[in-house]
């Protein structure tokens, strides 16, 4: 993890071309880098970009894999915190997980890195952030609360993959990013994919097992103020 956070600022530091040369929007998975400004998160644009230089594969596919070895066995913990089979989410899990190297430049005061919002599609996120801060989640009584750097740790979040695949009970977890005033910040996260060929009746079927073995959470001063969640919501296709 440090290695790696040790080659990343250079990798930003490269030419404005080289970063555009693989930009996402070239890549038909939707993969690359993306320009600072590029993006808007509940409706303020985010202060970040991230880059994928061809010069990073090495270090990149090394992280990779080690950090997928950890998050096969966190997976297996979480099913066992659940008193379910340790191996209960096995079969949920597929070649769609990504890393990415983000950086966020000082900037003005109140700031947004990025925008209050769940992580998509996946299981969990391994998140290994430098020691400036700014990382905050929304807790159960609707509160932002920091999320202070420990060096050699990583924050894992929940994915909205995984909240519909619980049910609900598992919830996702609503994060922001605080831009940094006087330096910059760089994180790595690493969001762990669902399979592709996921169903609907294999969702459904999973939910109603674990919604059965599990009480509900009392959230409901989180969910005054929370952001949307698009897998359990009866805008979106998973649920019908
Ligand atoms: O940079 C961080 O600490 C969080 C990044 C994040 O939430 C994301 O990219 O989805
Ligand atoms: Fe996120």
């Amino acid at each position: 993890m440090r290695r790696t956070h040790d080659a990343i600022p250079p990798l930003f530091d490269l030419s404005a071309e080289a970063k555009e040369s693989c930009n996402m929007i070239h890549s038909p998975s939707f993969l690359g880098y993306t320009r600072l400004g590029a993006e808007t998160t509940a409706a303020r644009t985010d202060i970040r970009e991230y880059p994928d230089h061809p010069g990073a594969q090495a270090l990149v596919e090394e992280y990779m894999t080690k950090i997928d070895e950890l998050a096969q066995k966190f997976v297996h913990l979480v099913a066992e915190c659940l008193s379910l089979p340790a191996d209960t989410f096995d079969d949920f899990k597929g070649k769609m997980s990504r890393l990415k190297f983000v950086k966020y430049p000082a900037s003005a005061p109140d700031s947004q890195g990025v925008g209050p919002h769940k992580d998509s599609a996946g299981l969990f996120t391994f998140l290994s952030q430098d020691n400036i801060g700014g990382l905050q989640v929304l807790n159960k009584n609707g509160e932002w609360i920091d999320v202070p750097p420990v060096d050699g740790s990583l924050v894992i979040n929940i994915q909205q993959g995984f909240e519909a695949i619980t049910g609900g009970v598992c919830a996702a977890t609503t994060h922001r990013v605080i831009a940094p005033t006087s330096q910059t910040r760089y994180s790595i996260p690493y969001f762990l994919g669902v399979r592709l060929d996921l169903t609907l009746d294999e969702l459904k079927e999973s939910a109603a097992h674990i919604v059965r073995r599990i009480p509900a959470a009392d959230d409901r001063k989180k969910r005054a103020v929370d952001v949307p969640s698009e897998f359990l919501s009866p805008l979106y296709a998973c649920v019908r």
